[in-house]
């Protein structure tokens, strides 16, 4: 018998996996479709998007194979359900739509709360001014972040976030409407993934709404896009939500709180309070961590997670609340099922 070849498993498809090799022998195919051994289903491994594995008997005629085992994860990501990812893209567009501060939030804090390095992406930086460019790159070192400006138009702005992404397995994410299936069909440009354009509000995204997959970047590293991040679910206790400021962490690193469980908020000898510009969303954020925790206190399977809120216009818009993980612990599968519903009904009644 020859010897386990290793590879990451780019798709799950019901029982079968789609392995693409590291080191395919000459000639031979580098994508393999694979079945579990028996050994691994007798022990309920599971076996997910991600996964660095070792396959046994390929079948080169065939393209078939069989995993044998499976390499211990660096990470887990839930949403999208992805194994060993180095790094979240979270992508915004600075401008159509515009650019708000909150909602910005939201996603950088659910991003955050996974563990995983994030780095920020504005997208159609060729729709404002430098100046504009200048005022938002200031405002967000503020925050703690340190964006990647791109636009399609402007091609000398792909080297850099190229250098980020070889070699490594990233995870694009961010609202609907930024461009992030036009950088990832730009970056691999066999892809063609469906943009937004030509669809319309039904014909959204629906094609990716379960499915994950990585796809290979030609200069090496692995691209997932995360359609379950469309709609971040906050995924923080009121306990865990400062640790996802880094504005919060860079403050506690200095300087404590008088009391170890300080929420930041009225307590004397708060070292966080203050005027520093998103501890207004910190107050907001936290104010809904605080009525979820209450409330899955209270109830748990009916409530679908999601409340109406008034937009811009007298428009109503669907917002995502804070869950707790103990919350998502329990009905993460029936609940993201329900949310995902929730989203499916809401642009059918628009
Ligand atoms: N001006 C400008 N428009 C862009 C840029 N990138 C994307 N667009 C446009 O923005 C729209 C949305 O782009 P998509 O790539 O479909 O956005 P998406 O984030 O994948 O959207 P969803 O599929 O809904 O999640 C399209 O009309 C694109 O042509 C850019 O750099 N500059
Ligand atoms: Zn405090």
């Amino acid at each position: 018998m020859t010897a386990a070849l290793a590879g990451t498993v780019v798709a799950v498809q019901a029982n079968f996996y789609r392995v693409q090799l590291h080191h395919p022998p000459a000639n031979q195919p580098a994508m393999l479709l694979c079945t579990r051994r028996t050994r691994l289903l007798k022990t309920g491994q599971r076996v997910m998007v991600g996964d660095r594995v070792w396959v046994e008997e390929p079948d080169w005629q065939g393209q078939r194979g069989a995993i044998a085992s499976v390499e211990p994860r660096s990470s887990e990501l839930d949403r999208p359900a992805i194994a060993n990812v180095d790094q979240i893209l979270l992508v915004f567009a600075v401008a159509e739509p515009e650019l708000e501060p909150l909602q910005l939030t939201r996603f950088l804090v659910t991003a955050e709360s996974t563990g995983i390095p994030v780095q920020l992406c504005l997208s159609k930086c060729d729709l404002v001014t430098a100046g504009a460019i200048a005022a938002w790159q200031e405002r967000l070192a503020q925050w703690g972040y340190q964006p990647l400006w791109l636009s399609q138009n402007q091609p000398e702005r792909w080297p850099l976030l190229l250098k980020q992404l070889i070699g490594r397995m990233t995870v694009v994410a961010g609202p609907s409407g930024v461009g992030k299936s036009s950088l990832i069909n730009r970056l691999i440009p066999d892809l063609e993934l469906r943009t937004a354009k030509v669809s319309g509000k039904l014909g959204r995204g629906r094609h990716t709404t379960r499915h994950v997959e990585l796809f290979e970047l030609p200069q090496g590293g692995l691209l997932a896009d995360s359609p379950g991040f469309n709609q971040p679910e906050l995924i923080c206790s009121d306990r865990e939500l400062a640790q996802y400021f880094p504005e919060i962490r860079q403050r506690l690193a200095a300087d404590r709180c008088q009391f170890h469980d300080c929420r930041h908020l009225e307590e004397p000898g708060c070292s966080i309070r203050g005027d520093w510009e998103r501890y207004s969303h910190y107050q907001d954020l936290l104010e809904e961590a605080i009525a979820q925790t209450q409330q899955q206190n209270r109830s748990t399977q009916e409530d679908v997670g999601f409340k109406r809120k008034s937009a811009d216009g007298g428009k109503l818009r669907y917002e995502p609340k804070l869950q707790s993980r103990r919350y998502r612990r329990d009905s993460r599968r029936s609940q993201h099922q329900s949310v995902a519903e929730a989203l499916h009904n809401a642009e059918l009644e628009d």
